[in-house]
């Protein structure tokens, strides 16, 4: 799995380059992070803080914090936590769009069921970013797909029916789910994807990306993203969704 963080903008939904610029930058560690509100013994944890350099602030004015917790549970699951504080001393709100940009291995791309955003409507930014709504069965794929999902669940389940194992992503302050795999044609056209990269991978993301965030001087904002990998319930063809959902 690779995960990476689209701030402040998600993709081309606002002013700044393709995903924003929180992605490609330096971030430091907090040696002295506040500490975990419950079960601290249970989890191995960084804070990682990101503040805009005078150059960020020549293409996005405004002064925040940003501070990412990336916690580890006793079974393997990660937490991801981004808080984003305006600091801005001029009394100016902001705002951002915002993703977790997480990839997920997958045995065989058509043979992944992705359950949780049935019958939403979605924003396809293959076509205009018009809006349409899912018709009622899971998900599968078996051509290019860049939608994203709104007003979903907290939780989405990935059944990798080959592997037998299912992701869970457990997500709250972000609304929105970007399902995204390029397929071959343009798998062919990215320079940093192999050819076939993309049988193997599905891109499921929580996002707030159709309504932006603003925040007040002062004000924070929160968005946290759960990942466990369980054992997939899927057998003889038979799929017990609340097995899946409850991630057992
Ligand atoms: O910049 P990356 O990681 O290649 O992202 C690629 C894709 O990421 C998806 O989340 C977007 O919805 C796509 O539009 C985009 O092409």
């Amino acid at each position: 799995m690779v995960i990476a963080i689209r701030s402040l903008q998600f993709a081309s939904h606002g002013t700044l380059d393709q995903h924003g610029f929180a992605r490609n930058r330096f971030w430091a560690v907090d040696e002295d992070p506040p500490p975990f509100p419950t079960n601290t013994l249970n989890k191995a944890f960084v804070d990682l803080i990101l503040k805009p350099s005078e150059e960020d602030t020549k293409i996005w004015p405004h002064s925040f914090e940003y501070r990412l917790r990336i916690a580890l549970g006793p079974g393997g699951d990660l937490m991801l936590t981004s808080r984003i504080r305006n600091t801005n001393s001029d009394g100016k709100p902001f705002s951002f769009t915002f993703a977790y940009h997480t990839y997920f291995s997958v045995s065989d791309i058509s043979e992944v069921r992705v359950e949780g955003l049935e019958t939403l409507d979605y924003l396809d930014n293959l076509q205009n970013k018009e809006r349409f709504t899912e018709q009622g069965d899971a998900l599968t794929f078996e051509s290019e797909v860049d939608k994203i999902y709104l007003s979903t669940p907290t939780k989405i389940a990935i059944i990798d029916h080959e592997k037998k194992r299912t992701f869970v992503l457990r997500k709250d302050g972000l609304p929105d789910a970007v399902v995204w795999n390029p397929w071959d044609k343009k798998a062919k056209a990215m320079a940093d994807f192999g050819d076939d990269e993309y049988k193997h991978m599905l891109c499921v993301e929580a996002a707030a990306v159709e309504k932006a965030v603003t925040l007040k001087p002062g004000e924070e904002w929160k968005g946290r993203l759960e990942l466990s990998a369980v054992p997939s319930s899927y057998c003889s063809g038979q799929l017990d969704p609340q097995r899946v959902l409850q991630g057992s």
